[in-house]
């Protein structure tokens, strides 16, 4: 909820859960400078509180701001590419999969503070997609978004973002980490010192000035003057996306001028009343249907065993014949000719579990690594 300029109350957000703010946004869209400028805007007002930042971007240099949580504390990011003998990317998830394994004490921390803060913010690793196509991507955001109010803040690149081929691909994107994650979702298009993102408002509200757009941009029309293949293909996908942008909003910032910063956390206290509204339902029934199938496999096997406990009470001889005799059990090693028991040993791949976390460099010369995606 918001005050009547816009901010968050302090009196209003004392007793609410933080929210939690999770960066996301393609290498070089200016995520870091955008984290840095919430924490400035953050710690710069009196009505508002400080934020707890984690970075969990394990191959970053220099962040611009004091994270409260850094993977880079946990975990050495060239240690793990030699260690395992992998290259730049391989290396980054492997390390964020290392992380992940240890995230139920970073969720312990991040509890410990959730009396002193109103926003826990994120900062995502540059590959986008080791993030959003990961598994401990997705361990990650769903362990936050299951503990406090979450939001995704999709940062874009506005001024290399004015083609529309580009920013079609840009919101199919976005798009699809929507549907992922489910989660109350913001765009922000970040730089507009540069480049001001009404263009990209009126794509998104109005149909027609995005088939205009594409209309004159070169390289629509074949020989014959027909619209090209990929411009058919993006006009159809307009057409999708329209009731996609329904679900969104839509902010422009400037990470280096500060321009925009009320508008974003105006957005974040509405998605917390979003999260609420359909996240939360959505979790809770996901919650009690795990429940309800645990309870019943239960059910289920404890109902099995009463059945055997009926028969044996009704067939003592029957029972006492059943018992299990070791003795038995020794001279009947060679008479299991229809069971056949796979042993995965013996096939290296795939399908075979091993723990990263335990096994050191070169022990194993002839271990084939498998290689992260
Ligand atoms: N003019 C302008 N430049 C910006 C803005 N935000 C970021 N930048 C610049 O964009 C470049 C990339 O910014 P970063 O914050 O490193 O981007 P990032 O998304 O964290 O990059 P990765 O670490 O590769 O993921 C830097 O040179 C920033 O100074 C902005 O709002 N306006």
């Amino acid at each position: 909820m918001a005050s009547t300029d816009g901010e968050p109350s302090t009196s209003q957000t004392l007793e609410k859960k933080p929210v939690a703010v999770i960066v996301i946004g393609m290498a070089g869209a200016g995520k870091s400078t955008f984290v840095q400028r919430i924490n400035s805007y953050l710690n710069s007002r009196d009505e508002l509180r400080p934020p707890y930042i984690l970075n969990l971007d394990p191959a970053v240099t220099h962040v611009p701001y004091e994270a409260n949580i850094d993977i880079r504390d946990t975990i050495n990011y060239q240690e793990v590419m030699k260690q395992y003998n992998l290259g730049p990317n391989g290396g980054i998830l492997t390390a964020l999969n290392l992380f992940t394994t240890k995230f139920d004490q970073v969720l312990d921390l991040v509890e410990k503070r959730s009396d002193e803060v109103d926003h826990v913010i994120l900062d995502t690793p540059g590959q986008i997609e080791i993030f959003t196509w990961s598994a401990s991507g997705s361990i990650i955001t769903d362990a936050i978004a299951s503990s406090m109010p979450a939001v995704v803040a999709y940062v874009i690149d506005t001024p290399r973002t004015t083609a529309p081929a580009t920013f079609m691909s840009n919101m199919l994107y976005a798009c699809s980490i929507l549907y992922k994650t489910k989660l109350p979702f913001i765009l922000v298009f970040n730089k507009i010192d540069v480049q001001p993102h009404d263009f990209a408002l009126e794509w998104m509200t109005d149909f027609e000035a995005f088939q205009e757009a594409l209309a004159t941009h070169g390289g629509t029309r074949d020989a014959e003057g027909e619209p090209t293949y990929m411009n058919s293909l993006m006009n159809s996908m307009s057409l999708v996306l329209d009731e996609f942008y329904k679900n969104l909003k839509a902010v422009g910032v400037s990470s280096v001028t500060g321009q925009g910063l009320k508008e974003f956390f105006d957005a974040v206290e509405d998605s917390r009343g979003e999260y609420e509204k359909d996240y939360l339902p959505e979790l809770e029934k996901a919650r009690k249907a795990k429940e309800a199938s645990l309870k019943a496999a239960k059910e289920d096997s404890m109902n099995r065993m009463l059945k055997d406990l009926a028969i044996d009470r009704q067939n003592p001889e029957f029972a006492a014949r059943d018992r299990w005799d070791p003795e038995e059990e020794n001279d009947d090693d060679d008479d299991d000719t229809d069971i056949n028991i796979i042993d995965r040993s013996s096939e290296p791949w795939p399908g075979q579990y091993v723990d990263i976390t335990k096994v050191k460099r070169h022990e194993d010369e002839q271990m084939n690594w498998p290689r992260p995606g």
